[in-house]
């Protein structure tokens, strides 16, 4: 099982994830992408999905026409740990490949 972060650790990892915020109300980590359409946004969806399962996590998420909002959390741990960090990290690249709204 993997660890949770110590706060610097999360400070520095939390820097360099534009736009990744801690979440308010848990222990977890946001951030809203936007797309220039639902095609884009699904393709985006159905790219992570294939990284969440090779990596046996999964992100907490929810879309709306080209907008999806994703949480991140390790469910085992409690909280926010290096894989939430690496998932969010995944997720950048496939936006940025997708073409994500700046
Ligand atoms: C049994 C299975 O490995 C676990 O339930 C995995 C699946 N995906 C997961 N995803 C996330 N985000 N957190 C977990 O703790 C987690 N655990």
């Amino acid at each position: 099982m993997s660890e949770l972060l110590d706060p610097e650790r999360r400070r520095v990892a939390l820097a360099a994830l534009p736009g990744w915020q801690d979440a308010t109300e848990r222990d977890a980590i946001t951030k809203v992408f936007t797309f220039a359409d639902f095609n884009a946004a699904f393709g985006f969806m159905s790219r992570v999905a294939l990284v969440a399962e090779k990596h046996d996590h999964h992100p907490e998420w929810f879309n709306v026409y080209r907008t999806v909002s994703v949480t991140l959390a390790t469910h085992d741990a409690g909280g926010v740990t290096e894989r939430d960090i690496a998932l969010a990290g995944a997720m950048e690249a496939i936006a940025a490949a997708t073409g994500v709204q700046p």
